[in-house]
Order: structure tokens, then C-alpha cells, then sequence
């Protein structure tokens, strides 16, 4: 009997864990953000921003939600740690970009990395959160900002294509046009990971999604 009740608690205490990436190019401040995460829903508080070096690798964080449980995986930006990034995709229930919005010289390269990120299909459905981290500093780019930033680099990119690609036939014509409709959804927060404004609202959003993401009955 009491196996039994034991085992009819477990079941309805029962919580449902998911998976979320950190990923953007380094600097960004992806394990600031972990940590200050962690600082707000755990008991044990996360590392101090002083306390935190470049990634090599991955970090990891867990945070209890009603119901439910958020596995962070921060990975590591420079350029190459990003070819580990690939490996968590297919297992992911939302992925997370940051941008460091003060950072104008890498905003290109911080684009053409997020791209890059779109055109793997195993993430295609996964729900995808943009962040302009850094709003503490009076020189960090608004969301309104970095959203025309990315539209203005996008058109360029489409300018620049070679001739023959820019056929909307074809392959390369269907994966513009999902990029586009992926794009005009694209959610974008901003957020400062440092002194925490915006952060339990990237992680509201990210609880809302992943209880409605697609890939929840794959697994
Ligand atoms: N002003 C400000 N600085 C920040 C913020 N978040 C992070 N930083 C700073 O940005 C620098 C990089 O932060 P990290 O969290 O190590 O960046 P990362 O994205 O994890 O970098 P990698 O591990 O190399 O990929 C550090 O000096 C942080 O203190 C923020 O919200 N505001
Ligand atoms: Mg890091």
C-alpha cells in the first residue's frame, strides 16, 4: 500500500524536464545569464560576474518551475567551440541566441553565426528566443534597434547573393522563404544578464514555449 501511494504521489508530483540552449558568439554574455538564472531560481546562488572566464566547453544549470524542470546548457561562443553547438540540437526544447547589443563592430559576424544557426533543420521548430543582452550600458542597441540592424543586414545579404541563387526555385527559394516567415515571428527581448532586469521574463517565455513546443511529443 504504501508503495503504492508513494508511487501515485510520485506520479502526480511529477515534473517534466526540458532542454534549452545558450548560444552566440563570445562575449555575449551567455554565462553571465546562466548564472544570474540560477542566483534567482535556486536556493545556491550562481557564480559572481567577476568569478566567470571564457567558456571552453559547456556549462550547465537546472531550475525548478511549476511543473516542470529547465536543463540550461551554456555553451561556449568562440568561433571554435561553435562547431559543438550542432550536437545539442536535436535534443533541445528551445534555443536561446544572445547578442551583446553594445558590441556594433561584431554585430555581422554576430548575424551571420545566428543564420547559420537557422538553417540547421533539426531546430526548424524548436521555439528560438533573440537577446539583447547589456541594457545596463547607455550604448547598448534597443530591441527596435537590433531588430532594424537585422533587417538592414539581411537585405544586404540578399543583395550580395550571387545571381544564379537568387532564384526563389529550388532548395535555396524554400529555405529563404522559411528564414523570412521564421524571422517575421522571431521573438526578441532585451535584458541586462548582469544586473538581472528582463531575465525571469526571458525565462516566463521560455517556460510558456516549451510546454507548447512541437518537439515535447517526440519525447
Ligand atoms: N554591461 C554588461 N556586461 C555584461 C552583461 N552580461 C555580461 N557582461 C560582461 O560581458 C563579458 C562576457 O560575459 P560572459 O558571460 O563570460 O560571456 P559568454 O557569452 O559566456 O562568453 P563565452 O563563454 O566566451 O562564449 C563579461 O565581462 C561580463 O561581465 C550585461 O548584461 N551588461
Ligand atoms: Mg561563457
Amino acid at each position: 500500500m504504501y508503495h503504492l501511494l508513494k508511487g501515485f504521489h510520485e506520479y502526480l508530483t511529477r515534473k517534466e524536464e526540458f532542454s534549452v540552449i545558450i548560444i552566440g558568439l563570445d562575449g555575449a554574455g551567455k554565462t553571465t545569464l546562466l548564472e544570474k538564472i540560477k542566483t534567482f531560481y535556486n536556493e545556491t546562488p550562481g557564480l559572481e560576474p567577476s568569478k566567470i572566464g571564457p567558456t571552453i566547453g559547456q556549462n550547465m544549470g537546472k531550475i525548478s518551475l511549476p511543473s516542470t524542470i529547465l536543463n540550461f546548457f551554456d555553451l561556449g561562443g568562440q568561433q571554435g567551440i561553435r562547431s559543438i553547438w550542432h550536437r545539442y540540437y536535436n535534443d533541445c526544447h528551445a534555443v536561446v541566441y544572445v547578442l551583446d547589443a553594445r558590441d556594433r563592430e561584431r554585430m555581422g559576424e554576430g548575424w551571420e553565426v545566428f543564420n547559420s544557426v537557422l538553417a540547421h533543420p533539426q531546430i526548424l521548430n524548436v521555439p528560438l528566443l533573440l537577446l539583447a543582452n547589456k541594457q545596463d550600458a547607455s550604448d547598448a542597441l534597443t530591441v527596435a534597434e537590433i531588430r532594424n540592424e537585422y533587417a538592414d543586414w539581411e537585405a544586404r545579404r540578399r543583395e550580395s547573393r550571387p545571381r544564379h541563387r537568387k532564384s526563389e526555385d529550388g532548395d535555396e527559394g524554400i529555405w529563404e522563404d522559411r528564414h523570412k516567415e521564421r524571422i517575421a515571428s522571431l521573438d526578441v527581448m532585451g535584458l541586462s544578464a548582469l544586473e538581472g532586469n528582463g531575465v525571469r521574463e526571458a525565462v516566463d517565455w521560455l517556460f510558456l514555449r516549451v510546454q507548447n513546443s512541437r518537439r515535447r511529443g517526440e519525447t
